[in-house]
């Protein structure tokens, strides 16, 4: 996927991305960094032609991803969004099965291709045992589980994920992430998603997308590219960078750059 001198604005009057040009590599895990309104989000849209740009282009399999229909495009690429929402009564195992629509004609049946999809999405996020509960009968790691499992059923070799771990204890947050991870090396899926968790980004990517104001400020592979001075550039905070034997590279967040003085009253 090659993402083309986007320049997006919501109003055209402010432009929020401007001239991005980016290479998602395929069967890797990329990830999008970057701090709050930096217009990560609004690149994944682009990207998943939610979102229209003002200029350029996203070339996925050789074509504008304008070109496609959406059909076309949902069986090559699935979205799991920052927030999402369902009717109550609706089961695991139905909600999953809407990741089949785009395989679906006017005059289809239920076919064995969409049952195998739907198995199979179950296993992978270990909800088999859950498949007949509802959302309310969930915990938070299980519900985002359906979400990506909905996104798996559409059998699509490309899955992007907005914030997958927000909202989700350390326990669920690296449950979700160890899954991504094997989606990715046993499945082969290309991975995009954005984290605001700089130590899961560093973990679990081959490729980082570190953003600032609407512009890449840098890219690259996670050991090559982090350091105190990139987290500086993009962040404003000052931090340590460390390598544990266990844990590899990591950060440590000391404190934010810019000190307010606090006046004496
Ligand atoms: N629907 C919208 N209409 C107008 N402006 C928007 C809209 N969505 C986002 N913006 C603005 O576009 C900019 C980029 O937003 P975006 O949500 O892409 O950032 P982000 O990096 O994903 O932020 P966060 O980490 O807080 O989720 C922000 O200034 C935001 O206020």
């Amino acid at each position: 996927m090659d993402i083309k001198e986007i320049t997006f604005s919501y109003d055209r009057k402010v432009d929020r991305l401007h001239q991005v040009n980016a290479e998602i590599q395929p069967g890797r895990i990329t990830t999008i960094i970057g701090p709050n309104g930096c217009g990560k989000s609004t690149l994944l849209n682009v990207m998943s032609s939610n979102a229209v740009p003002r200029q350029g282009q996203i070339i996925l399999d050789g074509q504008d991803i304008r070109q496609y229909r959406p059909r076309e495009l949902a069986r090559k690429l699935a979205v799991v969004h920052q927030q999402n929402e369902a009717p109550a009564d609706l089961t695991v195992e139905q909600l999953v099965r809407f990741g089949r629509l785009p395989y679906k004609t006017l005059l289809s049946s239920r076919r064995e291709e969409d049952d195998q999809a739907v198995e199979w999405a179950l296993k992978c996020t270990n909800l088999e045992e859950r498949r007949y509960r509802t959302l309310d009968q969930l915990s938070g790691g299980e519900q985002q589980r359906v979400w990506i499992a909905m996104a798996l059923a559409q059998r699509t070799p490309v899955l992007f994920l907005d914030e997958p771990t927000t909202y989700l204890d350390m326990y669920y947050q690296l449950e979700i992430m160890e899954l991504i991870e094997r989606l990715n090396r046993e499945h082969g899926l290309t991975i995009v998603m954005v984290l605001h968790d700089i130590n899961q980004a560093i973990r679990y990517s081959h490729h980082l997308i570190a953003m600032k104001e609407g512009r890449i400020v840098m890219s690259g592979e996670p050991k090559q590219i982090v350091t105190a001075e990139l987290i500086r550039s993009v962040y404003d905070v000052h931090v340590a960078v460390r390598q544990d034997e266990e844990a590899g590279l990591y950060v440590i967040p000391v404190s934010v750059r810019q000190q307010t003085p606090i006046e004496a009253g």
